[in-house]
């Protein structure tokens, strides 16, 4: 995983959109934002992740194949639903099993940050946080998604602020 300042040029959101000179950011600052981040070993991949799960109470678990080939006709609907910015009142929690993308958050500045995935990255993004997702140029990514509960997978998009997860996410977000 690696994470940096967006560029915020409008091109497209596959290209890496990083600032010349980059400005990398930290997992320290991710976590800043609410943003959680593990490294899995390839070995006891599972093993790895049935511990996280119990020590943060996810009970349920599934796979996403992003491709042209695993959403079939609803793949460029998923990708504009994907990239528009928006929040969830769950943990958005993404173990990614195969191939590279990328997730965008609004840190506590409010400036987009952009976090590079690959194979054997795990990521937590808090309830409230306002995030997309993307592809890169190799269109291809496979995650396994875990819940606290049955997924009742509500992106909300901005700019309403008045979502009370988001006030709860500022507020725990401030007193950090
Ligand atoms: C790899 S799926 C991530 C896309 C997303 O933000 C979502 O599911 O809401
Ligand atoms: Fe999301």
């Amino acid at each position: 995983m690696r994470a940096y300042l967006y560029d915020n040029l409008d091109t497209d959101c596959r290209e890496p959109h990083e600032q010349n000179p980059s400005v990398p950011v930290s997992v320290e600052e991710l976590e800043a934002s609410g943003v959680l981040y593990w490294r899995l070993k390839d070995e006891n991949f599972e093993d790895q992740i049935d511990k996280i799960c119990a020590d943060r109470n996810y009970k349920n678990r599934d796979q996403i194949t992003v491709s042209k080939q695993g959403l079939g006709e609803l793949f460029d609907a998923k990708i504009k639903t994907f990239f528009a910015e928006h929040l969830h009142e769950d943990e958005e929690i993404r173990a990614i099993l195969e191939g590279t993308g990328y997730f965008d958050i609004r840190d506590k500045q409010d400036r987009w940050v952009r976090i590079k995935v690959e194979a054997g990255d795990l990521i937590v993004l808090p309830a409230g946080i306002y995030h997309r997702f993307t592809l890169d140029s190799n269109n291809y990514l496979k995650a396994m998604r875990l819940f606290k509960e049955d997924p009742v997978w509500t992106p909300l998009n901005r700019p309403c602020d008045e979502y009370p997860y988001r006030k709860a996410y500022l507020n725990v977000i401030e007193a950090n």
